[in-house]
């Protein structure tokens, strides 16, 4: 993988212990995009004008154009630079869980002024924002001209459910998000600086080792890619990734349940905009074998059953062990 105009260059790319394949690159135009959707493979577009009337969200114009409500920031811990989301309601009654970020509001200047006066010793910054009409009206002038044609298009076209979010991203350079899932569809928008996205399939559930589903941080992979501790995972040796470098202008496609892990390249701040679908209602017909994406679907509702029926967490594993153990080898 090289960088297409020399705004990169492979130093910048943090070394993992796994092996990395790129994801395909493809101009809108070219049929196969519609089949790597169709397939829920990774793929990164080019050329759809997606979100191009963001392509001059840099911090000033944003600060121009952004009203003056507070803004949803995180602050990593100390120095660290990952940034690894956690769900503070189940954070509640999980008493000796240490959030490694947390969040702090602020206003868009104030924001600004953090990130360009930020020393080595302070704490990295992440904003994470739902674009939405309180964000500021310049913005929705932008926001209502994205390409919505072509992105309904793709919704309608693979049965996607709702649109549920656009959210705006503007990381630091350095900024890790720790490999994850989520259970949407994700049309991810780079629109300015360059993120490097490694990817897993859903098939690699057992390489990844994610939380459990009532831990604060479900469907994060407790695998720290920095320094893995191969005793407790031991099958993350066989971890094998996918990798692609996003810059403005381009869309990845992150489907529902696929791995990945995001870093901001340096060169400054990055900002990206993401476009998340639900899935559609359960499909009319189940066909066999059933899919990755469906066993990590029966795996989280059999975690979820299982702490709703023992009340206490802890009982879970034991309970598991015992109906496995010498019964399913
Ligand atoms: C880490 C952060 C700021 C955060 C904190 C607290 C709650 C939610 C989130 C959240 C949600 C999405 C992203 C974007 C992206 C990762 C990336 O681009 O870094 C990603 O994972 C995706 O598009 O699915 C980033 C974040
Ligand atoms: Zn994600």
């Amino acid at each position: 993988m090289t960088s297409t105009g020399g705004e990169w260059d492979a130093s910048q790319l943090r070394e993992y212990p796994f092996p990395l394949e790129n994801i395909p690159r493809l101009d809108v135009n070219d049929p196969e995009v519609g089949r790597c959707i169709a397939q829920t493979q990774p793929v990164v577009i080019t050329g759809s004008k997606l979100a191009e009337p963001a392509l001059k969200w840099n911090l000033d114009y944003l600060q121009e154009h952004l009203g003056q409500c507070m803004f949803n920031v995180f602050a990593a811990k100390g120095t660290g630079h990952k940034f690894m989301y956690y769900d503070p309601k189940k954070a509640a009654n999980c008493k000796d869980f240490e959030p490694q970020m947390h969040a702090v509001d602020m206003t868009f200047p104030e924001f600004v002024h953090r990130f360009r006066t930020s020393k080595p010793e302070d704490s990295r910054l992440y904003l994470q924002q739902a674009l939405n009409d309180t964000v500021g009206t310049a913005i929705v002038d932008d926001f209502v001209n994205f390409n919505w044609s072509w992105v309904t298009a793709q919704q309608r076209t693979h049965d996607w459910g709702p649109l549920t979010s656009n959210l705006l991203l503007i990381s630091m350079e350095g900024n890790v998000t720790p490999a994850h899932y989520d259970e949407q569809e994700n049309l991810f928008a780079q629109v300015q600086g360059y993120k490097r996205v490694i990817m897993f399939p859903p098939s690699q559930f057992g390489c990844l080792y994610p939380f459990p589903v009532n831990h604060p941080c479900d469907r994060q992979s407790q695998v720290d890619f920095d320094n893995p501790d191969y005793e407790k995972f031991p099958k993350f040796r066989n971890a094998k990734g996918l990798q692609a470098v996003v810059g403005p202008g381009d869309v990845i496609y992150i489907p529902m349940y696929w791995w990945h892990h995001i870093e901001s390249l340096l060169g400054g701040e990055t900002v990206s905009v993401t476009f998340w679908y639900k899935t559609s209602r359960i499909p009319q017909t189940i066909t066999y074998p059933l899919s990755p994406q469906q066993k990590v679907c029966i795996m989280r509702n059999i975690e979820k059953m299982l702490g709703e029926a023992l009340k206490d967490p802890a009982e879970i594993g034991s309970l598991l062990h015992t109906l496995v153990q010498g019964r399913y080898p």
